[in-house]
């Protein structure tokens, strides 16, 4: 971006020093760690303040920042636009730049498959569009605000991953960005804690459609029949895929393994899609972001070629080699029951000449039937095709006692989640350079560390 401090506090409708209206911010960061040269800071709450750091805003370049009102540790001849809430300006600016770079913006939400999904669209995209994707998992309150504000100037298309765990959350962030287009991948049960039911969870996701333009379409997933009671209330134009006949894109001929998914399409039955990655459910990602292609009139054959090579953020389903040379599929930025079952379904029938090995941290946020949703992850877990089982968290001592009738003491490890350090001691003992190892667990056990320690 480019905009002079003046542009920036008409926006937000404040007053500005005129001393300082010349001043040329060209990104927008609210933590010094990352900060760039030339940009403005904004100073937001986490445990901390901050307009503690403000010092080294300046010193890491900022040229200006916003600065609440009242706040002490004012920094005198700095340029600052003096707010009263820095977060609700960084959102009124975000909507502001949005309207002046007025894009196409296509928003995408899900339980499960949101951040693979939007890698695929911004690829498709990408083949005839400027795009700006979401940065890794920058979903929320803040995340989407900056992705708005870290667009260039000639971007035509805003592919944006919006994330909630509460209700409301999807209706400020859809009333934000009014998306052209919205997906709904899925509605599984990431954070039920906060919902009780996944009927309420899909009452949640429908929020993404409160700020869909009239003209706009929702793109959803028509096997899920939360989602299609749901949808004959909207007056907006409705596109489904899944694996139904009556899907306007459903997958055909799946055939899925360790490294690739091929599979057709009812619309284009003549042509062979592959995307590089395990696991057929991806195959409803790829339905999503080729409805999403359609729509803005990409050519099969180049979403053909933008599926075949798209870039995966990391950590979902990712392939990595192991210090003694085992292959290790990392799934550790998240996990919940669905994503869970499946990722060891697909895992389970990886080709190895070795030992298939299984990671597995809590599911957080499942809330008053964690435990048994844990239980239930046995069903997944065959003895004829997992040697090994390594277990961490609470909740998930309830897996160890459903697999005990299965593995013997030598195959089924558990741990609690302050004992990773032990159990990746243990596992690395274990593993031999055919294996195949599998880590997946929430966000919150950081089974990344195990993976920093197997790397
Ligand atoms: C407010 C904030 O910036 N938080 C980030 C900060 O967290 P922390 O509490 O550690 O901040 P501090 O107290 O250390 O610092 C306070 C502020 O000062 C800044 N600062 C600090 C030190 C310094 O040297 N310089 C500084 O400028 C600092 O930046 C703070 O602003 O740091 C963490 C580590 O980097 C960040 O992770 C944290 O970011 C929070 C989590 C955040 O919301 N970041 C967004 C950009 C984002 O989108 N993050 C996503 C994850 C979003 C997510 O969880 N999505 C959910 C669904 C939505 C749930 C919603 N209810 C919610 O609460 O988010 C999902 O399921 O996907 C990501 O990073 O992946
Ligand atoms: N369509 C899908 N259905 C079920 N599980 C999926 C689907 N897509 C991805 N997954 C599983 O969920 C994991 C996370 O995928 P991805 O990051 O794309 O989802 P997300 O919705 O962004 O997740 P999060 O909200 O945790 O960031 C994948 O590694 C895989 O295990
Ligand atoms: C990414 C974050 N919003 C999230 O989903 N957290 C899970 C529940 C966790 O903390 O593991």
């Amino acid at each position: 971006m480019k905009m002079r401090l003046a542009e920036i506090a008409k926006a937000l409708q404040v007053d500005l020093t005129e001393e300082w209206a010349d001043v040329v911010v060209t990104s927008v960061s609210f933590d010094t760690r990352s900060l760039q040269p030339g940009a403005l800071f904004v100073p937001l709450r986490g445990e901390h303040d901050g307009h503690e750091y403000i010092k080294n805003a300046i010193s890491n370049g900022a040229v200006a920042t916003l600065w609440e009102e009242g706040h002490e540790g004012t920094p005198e001849n700095f340029p600052r636009i003096t707010v009263t809430d820095s977060l609700a300006a960084l959102q009124k600016l975000a909507k502001y730049y949005l309207y002046k770079i007025n894009p196409k913006v296509v928003a995408i939400t899900g339980s499960n498959g949101k951040t693979t999904t939007k890698d695929m669209v911004a690829a498709i995209l990408g083949e005839q569009f400027n795009v700006k994707k979401t940065h890794a998992n920058f979903n929320n309150y803040i995340g989407v605000p900056i992705t708005v504000l870290d667009m260039e100037p000639n971007t035509e298309v805003l592919v944006i991953e919006m994330g909630m765990d509460h209700f409301g959350e999807l209706d400020g962030l859809s009333r934000l960005v009014e998306p052209d287009i919205a997906v709904i991948t899925m509605i599984g049960e990431a954070h039920i804690e906060f919902f009780g039911t996944r009927d309420k969870i899909a009452d949640a996701k429908m929020e993404i459609t409160h700020g869909l333009k009239e003209d706009g379409v929702l793109i959803f997933n028509g096997d899920e029949p939360l989602l299609t009671q749901r949808v004959k209330k909207l007056t907006q134009e409705t596109v489904t895929f899944g694996n139904r006949e009556s899907d306007n894109f459903r997958g055909l001929n799946i055939v899925s393994n360790e490294n690739k998914t091929s599979f057709r399409v009812s619309k284009w039955p003549d042509e062979n899609f592959m995307i590089p990655m395990i696991g057929s459910y991806n195959v409803n990602n790829a339905l999503a972001a080729l409805s999403v292609g359609d729509y803005f009139r990409i050519p099969v054959k180049l979403m053909v070629k933008a599926l075949s090579s798209f870039t995966l953020t990391k950590n979902r389903t990712e392939w990595i080699r192991g210090k003694q040379g085992e292959k290790i599929l990392s799934d550790v930025y998240n996990s919940n029951p669905t994503a869970a079952k499946l990722v060891l379904k697909a895992f389970s029938e990886a080709k190895t000449a070795g030992k298939r090995i299984v990671v597995l941290g809590d599911m957080l946020q499942l809330g008053e039937h964690s435990k048994e949703m844990h239980a239930g992850l046995a069903e997944a877990i065959d003895p004829q095709k997992i040697k090994e089982i390594f277990l961490c968290g609470n909740d998930m001592e309830q897996l160890e006692e459903k697999l005990k009738d299965k593995f013997d003491s030598t195959q089924l490890h558990w741990y609690k989640t302050e004992e990773k350090k032990k159990l990746a001691s243990v596992l690395q003992n274990e593993i031999e350079p055919e294996d195949l190892v599998l880590l997946k667990g929430s966000h919150g056990i950081h089974l990344e560390q195990v993976l920093n320690d197997l790397t």
